[in-house]
């Protein structure tokens, strides 16, 4: 499977341009279709959902074009309904295009076939197709009642009166109808049955509807009149806003990171209801700061965040991001009334539930509520993100809690917002790593040590590791080219480092770990790839904040290839077989300079031609040849590039 890891972030802060709402896109792109004469739309979203739309519109027999590589648009609308009337349909997993297509084409008289991928046919469309066989048309669910896939057959409307739609499991269900009843030209009253949730998406069909020259009639979230002889006109030229519920990610990456964290294109002006995420935000204790199109998001003055209790049926999508900055709640957190994120796409209660586990927090799961007690520390894991965008963008803020994380299936992000990771590295700030590596007594030891001291940043030398792994499987009688043998040795490495000593299973083995036998060993064992995999995580561990300089052979290529500083620290073979043999006299170590040098050029060769991470300069890496340098003419070169921002 696809991953992508992300690295511990210190914080975020910046100002992020927000790409168009979904819901307003695929709205605006139905009514322009449908509606008299031409619609220019500005800053359209580009993402799968509004690509499954453009796609059937096309097949529809309506015309658009796009202007260039820009996200604007032209669409010159059909006047009523569909002129093709034979289709099939394929809307992958855009419930804001299957749901307003199946009722503006059961209305259009034709006959039309329309499936998505698996997830989509599990999720319900049963209320809305009653609805509207009640106004005669004729519509089967080939697979399961209640379920895409569709067919629908011309049939006779019987437009005008009543017709009744639930409102409480979608309320894309009364979307779709209220936007596909003015193709029937008789005043008809939809009256919704059941408390109709996720109100604010109503507010936006309505107000898009409006600027289409359709005024429904409003008697509380009861009842909607759509009039007589009322047809959808083209107001001409329509911006589409920024989405609000992509919004909600950067808001909390501002509110957990420190921010400020400025998102434009939705703001007090905004039609969408997610904008109220804003509201919530601040019953944590984040500083929100709002104008007409923008909002801004900062930590709370003092403390964390605080922990909340909150009724999130207004803001259904933009609560899976809450759900994540519980993790950061100074106490357990409920999420209440989310029932509908059952039948999203996926089961977001259960995958919520299952995902937030793995990072630590404890979790409470009802059939429409969350309770989620965040963890004393977030652990790394491996995220699943259940073809569900949203999973995958709201757990990238677990990194600002200086966890790193893997986002299993990341593309998942297309659906509505295909940058997004892009994004998130350009305002969070990741956990800076100085990358050094080289050959053998080349000096990486010193030269990091002494860097880290001056930047006050953690330091690992990843060698030790190697040479740890060689002494314990000697000590435990493992063949060095036991693969198997020394990498379950690896996975299980009782080793600490403490006051500056290196203890293997409590026993002090500073010294023993440099010996002959051990460098020798370590660079035997550190060809089998089974052993480099299993000290991977350990070695990335040591990202801590303020900042890591980390040693060693493939530290720029493997471990940290995202190091913001690479240096490939060299110097002749004589000149550091010269420096390891005082080294060891200073130790007090047997050493004859012969055999070092010969030693040292064997483990560089064994080193540069292993299959598995060999020793290469890469090109990113800065080359510091320190055969006529001195350490400190070392150090203060690396200490310039890190000043210089990498
Ligand atoms: N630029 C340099 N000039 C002279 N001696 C150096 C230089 N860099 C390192 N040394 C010395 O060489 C020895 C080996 O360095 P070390 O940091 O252990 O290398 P590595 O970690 O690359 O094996 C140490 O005694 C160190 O003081
Ligand atoms: N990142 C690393 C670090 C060390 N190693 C191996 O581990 C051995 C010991 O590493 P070290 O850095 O302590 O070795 P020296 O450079 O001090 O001789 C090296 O000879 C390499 O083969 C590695 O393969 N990858």
């Amino acid at each position: 499977m696809e991953f992508l890891d992300l690295p511990p972030m210190l914080g975020a802060a910046g100002t992020v341009r927000l790409p168009g709402s979904k819901s307003i896109s695929n709205r605006v792109l139905l009514l322009a279709a449908l509606a008299e004469g031409e619609t220019e739309i500005r800053d359209l979203l580009l993402s799968d959902d509004v690509e499954r739309m453009l796609d059937a519109l096309q097949t529809l027999g309506v015309c658009w074009e796009r202007n260039g590589d820009s996200l604007d648009y032209r669409v010159r609308g059909v006047g009523g309904p569909f002129p093709v009337k034979h289709a099939e349909l394929f809307l992958g997993n855009a419930g804001t295009a299957f749901r307003p297509l199946t009722a503006a084409l059961a209305l259009s008289g034709g006959e039309y076939r329309l499936s998505g991928v698996p997830r989509m046919h599990e999720r319900p469309i049963g209320d809305l197709v009653d609805a509207l066989r009640a106004l005669g048309a004729d519509i089967m669910c080939t697979a399961n009642e209640g379920y895409p896939p569709l067919h629908l057959r011309p049939a006779s409307i019987r437009s005008g009166g009543v017709v009744r739609v639930r409102g409480d499991v979608s309320s894309q269900f009364l979307t779709a109808l209220l936007m596909a009843l003015p193709l029937t030209g008789v005043e008809t009253t939809v009256e919704v049955v059941g408390e109709l949730i996720s109100k604010p998406y109503i507010r936006i069909t309505l107000e898009l509807m409006a600027r289409f020259g359709v005024q429904v009639e409003q008697h509380g979230w009861e009842r909607f009149v759509v009039p007589g002889g009322a047809r959808y006109r083209s107001p001409g030229t329509v911006f589409v806003e920024g989405d609000a519920s992509s919004a909600s990610y950067f808001l909390a990456a501002g509110a957990i990171g420190g921010g400020p964290l400025r998102v434009e294109g939705v703001g007090r002006a905004s039609i969408q209801g997610d904008v109220r995420f804003a509201e919530a935000l601040e019953q944590l204790g984040a500083r929100i700061t709002m104008g007409d199109n923008w909002i801004e998001a900062a930590a709370p003055a003092e403390g964390g965040l605080k922990a909340f209790d909150l009724d999130l049926n207004h803001i259904p999508d933009a609560a899976m991001t809450l759900a994540v900055a519980a993790l950061f709640a100074d106490g357990p957190c409920r999420l209440r009334n989310i029932a509908s994120w059952r039948v999203k796409e996926t089961d977001r209660i259960a995958a919520m539930a299952i995902e937030l586990r793995k990072v630590g927090a404890q979790i409470e799961e009802g059939e429409d509520y969350l309770v989620v007690t965040p963890p004393a520390r977030l652990q790394p894991a491996a995220i699943d993100t259940y073809d569900d965008h949203r999973m995958a963008m709201c757990f990238s803020l677990v990194t600002l809690g200086g966890c790193r994380l893997r986002i299993n299936d990341p593309r998942c992000v297309n659906k509505t917002f295909p940058g997004y990771f892009d994004v998130f590295g350009q305002v969070a700030r990741a956990v800076p790593v100085v990358a050094i590596d080289g050959p053998s007594a080349s000096g990486k030891g010193t030269v990091a040590a002494r860097v880290a001291e001056a930047l006050g940043w953690h330091c690992l030398d990843s060698g030790s590791l190697y040479r740890l792994v060689a002494l314990a499987a000697m000590r435990a009688g493992i063949a060095l080219d036991d693969e198997a043998g020394v990498a379950a040795i690896a996975a299980d490495l009782p080793a600490r480092f403490e006051n500056g000593l290196i203890l293997l299973a409590g026993e002090d083995v500073s010294d023993a770990i440099r010996s002959e036998t051990c460098s020798v060993g370590a660079s035997k064992v550190a060809v089998l790839g089974q052993v480099r995999e299993a000290l991977l995580d350990r070695q990335r561990d040591y990202r801590i904040g303020p900042g890591l300089v980390a040693e060693g052979r493939d530290i720029g290529s493997v471990v940290f290839p995202d190091a913001g500083v690479k240096v490939f620290l060299t110097a002749s073979a004589e000149s550091r077989a010269e420096r390891r043999y005082k080294q060891l006299m200073e130790k007090g170590m047997p050493a004859n300079i012969q055999s070092l040098l010969k030693d040292l050029q064997e483990r560089d060769a064994r080193d540069a031609a292993r299959p598995v991470a060999p020793l290469v300069k890469l090109p990113d890496a800065v080359l510091l040849d320190t055969t006529e340098r001195s350490v400190d003419e070392a150090v203060a070169f690396v200490l310039d590039l890190v000043r210089a921002g990498g």
